[in-house]
């Protein structure tokens, strides 16, 4: 490489014939080049290139010969900084002055080697020079030495740079670490439906009995929907799995997540009933944990009505009752030292709290017969550190460790085997029963299977490993695909481990951005113009509900009184949160259900699980805070096939965060703007302004 110097002399100017010379000079070179490239191999060159950089430069008399006239036009650089060549000429030609003296002293002290190294390759470049000299023209075509630039520095061996490696996709990340079980997890089309009949033995490959599928008929239910028919038969089929105990042979844990009121329920109650109903002694042998106590009794009412006349025994355990009422309902047999536990019910539905204080409180209540753990609505309550009530709850279904020896117990209680107290995972402990180890004794474990179900299931790694589940069998059921079609269902599970949770397919979603003054006139809006009579409406506390509804109450008399019918309202609007009591809000519940109320202003109380069927829309007038939030918030309605509107008052100033959070779950183009003009509210607004004051001056008076 050389550094180019403009002509000053016209003689430097190349006559044509010259040129011509000077271009076959140049590809004859370039060609010799490209037969030495492909003759040495990469490292041999790298090699010659950084014994050729350690060696001192030939003197500016020869690189005036080699490179000046050698070198061709592409490896011409010129920069600004070697524009100006005269102190650089300086510096350099001091440079040359001191390594020629280190060269001495070197060459003084005897260290011949590098030196002679330095010759060999002079002569080498020599000889080619003189190659060269066959085809070139005469030096004096070239500019004179004073113009010439110096010596350039030799060129540092192209070592590839240092590169980072490719930032891994968004995808790769979100399987980092998880569970192999999640990521192969079974992908369920939602529009998958299972037609049974109730008049024939076939029982479609569902492990349902005759009898239960009569049942269901009675109840209107004539098929399965998706997440019924990829579960239930994994858990009654082959009819082996149907037993009680299964100590030897224990069955596997099953997740699954599924949209909101897409019929979980029934996919872990139809196999309970079926399983349990052939049990002779009655013992706690399915447990159910859910969140609220609104969520107890609603299952509650799905297992009686499914386990009619099959005679089990379910209960419910929410604190709603005194807790000895609750032990008399569930304990069978109070005495003390019975190893097996005793128990009245077969079916223990219960929020997490209570059963810790059961657990904890009341004799002969034993986890060890269980056959069926559920957790529903899992992630809220796999988030719930309550008195750390999994870890509990687990060890009370996992036998103790095996004691070397026979097993005895404390003098005084008596030590009298009972036949079917123990479940045959714990039958170690039985007192006064040597316990004799034998070359075909085999391990014994828990029969209970765990099931874990939500529309938001966790992916936590951690949460999930407290589960400690054996062989879990995950099932998500996805709707549309968003990241094209592939056979495996890879991108509906990559979905579901990404949090881009599925949405029923009959809801419609719909977005309001609105000043924070505007909201409640917007909601009043919606609700006339589009004669909504059956709705859920969010807020973020139990004031703001109450606050709402006052202000719904005043809006309403005043619009009644402007139209001429004072004293009546059209919509019958009422609170329900936590600051009601537990029968206040089955009330309530009750009469929005028989649609004696039309519009039920809530907290995210009853934003999980609750089924009502004919809500036909759900507002979200405060903004949820969270994706989950939302997606449980919106599947209050659409539910079981039904359509459904949702709509979300978001204020200017939350709007940003809102769309975000919808792009982030993949969901953003499902929810379209939804725009109100002035002009759509212009009735309505001085009936709006009356029950502001009013709403004021109640607040003012109650203060
Ligand atoms: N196979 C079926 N045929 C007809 N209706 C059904 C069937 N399965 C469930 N349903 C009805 O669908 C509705 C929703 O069911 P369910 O409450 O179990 O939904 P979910 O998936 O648990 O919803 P969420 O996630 O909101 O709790 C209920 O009213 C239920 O009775």
């Amino acid at each position: 490489m050389i550094v180019a110097t403009e002509p000053t002399d016209p003689a430097a100017a190349q006559p044509k014939e010259k040129t011509k010379a000077k271009k076959r000079y140049l590809k004859a070179k370039k060609e010799r080049r490209k037969k030495r490239k492909t003759q040495s191999t990469p490292g041999i060159a790298a090699k010659e290139d950084r014994q050729s950089s350690a060696v001192p430069q030939p003197d500016s008399e020869e690189q005036e010969g080699s490179s000046g006239e050698d070198e061709p036009d592409e490896d011409i650089v010129e920069t600004p900084e070697r524009e100006n060549t005269e102190p650089m000429r300086g510096s350099k030609a001091k440079k040359e002055k001191s390594r020629e003296r280190e060269q001495a002293s070197r060459t003084e002290k005897g260290d011949t080697e590098r030196p002679r190294k330095r010759r060999k390759l002079e002569t080498e470049q020599d000889d080619s020079q003189h190659a060269n000299d066959d085809d070139v023209t005469p030096r004096a075509t070239f500019p004179p030495p004073r113009l010439r630039s110096p010596t350039p520095p030799a060129a540092l061996p192209a070592f590839p740079l240092p590169t980072r490696p490719d930032a891994p996709s968004k995808q790769t990340l979100a399987l980092q670490g998880l569970d192999k079980a999640l990521i192969e997890a079974e992908l369920v089309d939602p529009a998958k439906l299972h037609a049974f009949s109730s008049a024939s033995d076939d029982d479609g490959g569902t492990g349902l009995s005759e009898r239960t599928r009569r049942r269901l008929t009675e109840l209107g239910v004539t098929e399965l929907f998706a997440v019924q028919t990829a579960v239930i038969p994994l858990l009654l089929t082959p009819s082996s799995v149907k037993s009680l105990y299964l100590p030897y042979n224990p069955p596997r844990d099953v997740c699954v997540s599924a949209p909101t009121g897409s019929g979980k329920t029934l996919a872990y109650v139809l196999p309970i009933v079926e399983v349990l109903s052939v049990r002779v002694v009655t013992r706690l042998r399915a447990l159910i944990v859910l969140p609220t106590r609104d969520l107890v009794t609603q299952v509650r009412e799905t297992f009686d009505a499914v386990a009619k006349g099959r005679g089990l025994k379910v209960a419910s355990a929410t604190g709603q009752h005194s807790f000895v009422h609750e032990q008399t309902q569930l304990i069978a047999d109070r005495s003390p030292g019975l190893q097996g536990g005793s128990s009245k019910v077969d079916v223990l539905i219960c929020t997490p709290g209570r059963l810790i204080d059961h657990l904890n409180g009341t004799p002969n209540f034993s986890l060890q017969h269980l056959r069926f753990l559920v957790i529903d609505e899992a992630d809220r309550l796999l988030a719930q550190s309550f008195q750390d009530w999994l870890a509990h709850v687990l060890a009370a279904t996992r036998p103790p460790p095996t004691s070397e020896g026979p097993a005895t117990g404390p003098s005084d209680i008596p030590s009298i085997p009972r036949a079917d107290a123990l479940a045959p995972a714990f039958l170690h402990l039985l007192r006064g029963v040597p316990h004799v180890r034998t070359d075909i004794d085999e391990k014994r474990e828990s029969s209970c299977q765990k099931l874990l179900f939500s529309a938001t299931l966790t992916r936590d790694p951690a949460k999930i490993a407290a589960l400690n589940l054996r062989e879990p069998k995950y099932f998500v059921v996805q709707g549309q695909r968003r990241h094209g079609n592939s056979e495996n269902g890879e991108e509906g599970v990559l979905d579901f481990v990404m949090e881009k949770f599925s949405m029923p397919a009959t809801l419609t979603e719909h977005m309001l951005v609105c000043s924070s003054a505007e909201k409640p006139l917007m909601l009043f809006h919606l609700v006339h113009a589009h004669e909504v009579v059956n709705a859920l409406v969010f807020t973020k506390s139990a004031e703001s509900t109450t606050r709402l509804v006052k202000l719904f109450e005043f809006f309403e008399a005043a619009l009644s009184a402007e139209r001429g019918r004072p004293g009546t309202t059209a919509n019958v609007a009422r609170a329900y949160s936590s600051d009601l009591s537990p029968s206040e809000r089955k009330a309530i519940l009750e009469q929005f259900r028989n649609q004696e109320i039309h519009i039920l202003v809530c907290s995210d109380l009853i934003s999980r699980g609750i089924d009502i069927s004919h809500v036909s829309h759900v507002v979200s007038y405060d903004a949820p805070v969270d994706m989950r939030k939302y997606v449980h918030r919106v599947g209050r309605t659409a539910r079981a096939g039904r359509s459904g509107d949702a709509w979300t008052l978001v204020e200017e100033q939350e709007a940003r965060y809102f769309k975000t959070m919808l792009k982030s779950a993949g969901h953003l183009e499902k929810v379209k703007r939804m725009r109100v003009g002035d002009k759509d509210v212009e009735e309505l607004r001085s009936a709006y302004e009356q029950a502001l004051a009013q709403l004021k001056d109640a607040y003012a008076r109650s203060n």
